[in-house]
């Protein structure tokens, strides 16, 4: 580990820094903070949850000089909530510094976006489609952005992005550093990046998985209509304290998160045909731990780092190993375990080979737990609730009645009936989700090492836009009022 002092970081930063518990520098870090800070086009890699964020973060914040009201730093990012987020993060390295950020994104107002662009925010964090249209409508300038951030790069510059993602670069002045980040960068996609850049480093951590070692990854092998109540069941018996569960499709999502609240759960679903509202409002309670499950499409796939996260199901495989490795990482960040559980389809097996081959790391099958077994996971949590109760609290005003009890009944007895109040026992509501079809390793395997895989991805609502306008010359065109960027 790095000390954060020997990286050549001002001080202004090193307070923050500080403030936010970073006592050392993660390797990511500690190996793009001196080439960031040169000005040096960087293209990173780096495992979920390592500290990218702050390893862009750092070099451009060093290079804005405050007392210029100029947008100077910009930062492009796939989805909305993750231009929030990293807006937020940017926001705590920069503050002691007088630099001011702001998110960006598709589903807010335009007319108090524009307002607080006048108010002259030194770095910007957006997503494409949002990010093009003021561009179009000249109420954002870009003329004076020295550094310019693609976060989750291999996900911007696939075939849903590319073409803004170039429209949004020819924005921007060609001395410019660029700053490419992901924790993963298929070769191909490197490729198309390299073009962007001006002789790029390339640093990639070397790690030999492409998922991080402290998420425990398991599969389920389970026909598609046990799926559901293999489920609940896991639920049960890991009792996570917040789990994210993805589906393949949004109507999924949506049967999904209805099911589980059925069976007592406090779940609640994410994806891109919701409100933007409803999104941002249905993660914050995920954040709060007012609701214990989230439910989402790969709209919450990438780069969301919320804590607390302990279990990722993947209720549905998902079609590329990319997408596999982003998923899980929603757990197991910042050093804290996690674990990762895959449910597979018996036809299914053959790609969860593929997604194993490509990561490099080993799912270890688990048998699923018996609907006894969960009963008893769930009695285990009543049995602490009821053991810290004795410990912590104040029991006087109860114990005549439970001496009343005593005399009538056994105390097992009453043991169990106040066990059984207690337990939350799940109602067998039979919960029958539309069928799907098996991910199959032909399917997924199409395209690999073209473009085209990103391009089917788009067509299942995967980042990329409806009816978008194809071709290189349509820089800021008037028709593209509507735009869809981030809806998964
Ligand atoms: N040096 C550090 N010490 C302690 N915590 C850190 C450090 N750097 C970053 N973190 C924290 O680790 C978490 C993960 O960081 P971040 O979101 O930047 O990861 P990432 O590499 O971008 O992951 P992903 O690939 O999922 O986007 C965040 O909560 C962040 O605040
Ligand atoms: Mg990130």
């Amino acid at each position: 580990m790095t000390n954060f002092s020997e990286l050549g970081i001002s001080e202004s930063i090193m307070k923050a820094l500080e403030k936010m518990g970073f006592e050392e520098a993660t390797p990511i870090q500690a190996q793009t903070i001196p080439l960031g800070i040169t000005g040096k086009d960087v293209i990173g890699q780096a495992q979920t949850g390592t500290g990218k964020t702050a390893a862009f973060g750092i070099p451009m914040i060093e290079k804005i000089d405050p007392g210029l009201r100029k947008i100077q730093g910009l930062v492009v990012a796939p989805t909305r909530e993750l231009a929030i987020q990293v807006s937020e993060e940017l926001h705590k390295l920069a503050k002691f510094k007088g630099v001011r950020t702001l998110p960006v994104y598709g589903g807010q107002h335009m007319e108090r976006q524009i307002r607080a662009l006048k108010d002259r925010p030194h770095i910007v964090v957006a997503t494409p489609g949002r990010l093009l249209d003021h561009l179009r409508r000249r109420t954002i300038r870009v003329g004076d952005v020295h550094t310019a951030v693609l976060d989750e790069a291999d996900e911007m510059l696939n075939m849903g992005f590319i073409d803004d993602i170039r429209d949004i670069l020819k924005a921007i002045p060609e001395d410019r550093q660029t700053l490419l980040f992901s924790a993963t960068m298929p070769k191909e996609i490197r490729n198309i990046a390299a073009t962007l850049m001006k002789e790029p480093a390339e640093v990639k951590v070397k790690a030999k998985e492409m998922t991080v070692s402290n998420i425990d990854q398991f599969f389920v092998e389970v026909h598609e209509k046990q799926k559901f109540d293999t489920l609940t069941n896991l639920l049960d018996v890991h009792v996570p304290e917040l789990a994210i569960i993805f589906g393949r499709t949004k109507k999924r999502v949506d049967e999904l998160t209805d099911g589980l609240q059925a069976r007592g759960f406090r779940a609640e679903g994410i994806h891109g045909d919701l409100t933007q509202g409803k999104r941002t409002s249905v993660l914050n309670k995920f954040k709060f731990g007012r609701i214990e499950i989230l439910v989402a499409t790969d709209v919450a796939a990438r780069g969301l780092d919320i804590s607390g996260v302990t279990h990722v199901y993947n209720f549905d495989i998902p079609q590329d190993p990319e997408s596999y490795v982003h998923r899980i990482g929603r757990t197991g960040r910042a050093g804290k375990t996690g674990e990762a559980v895959s449910f597979i389809t018996p036809r299914e097996l053959p790609h969860l080979n593929l997604i194993e081959k490509v990561t490099k790391s080993k799912m270890k099958r688990m048998t699923p737990p018996s609907y006894d077994e969960a009963k008893r996971g769930q009695q285990q949590v009543t049995v602490q609730k009821l053991t810290s109760t004795i410990k912590n609290k104040d029991l006087k005003d109860y114990r005549e009645t439970a001496t009343e009890l005593l005399d009538e009944y056994d105390s097992v007895t009453i043991v169990s009936a106040a066990l059984k109040l207690l337990t939350k026992e799940r109602r067998q509501t039979p919960v029958t989700l539309s069928s799907v079809q098996p991910v199959s390793v032909k399917q997924a395997n199409k395209g690999k090492n073209s473009n085209k895989k990103f391009r089917n991805d788009n067509k299942r609502g995967y980042g990329g836009r409806k009816g978008k306008p194809s071709g290189r010359n349509r820089k800021f065109q008037n028709k593209r009022s509507n735009t869809k960027q981030g809806r998964r």
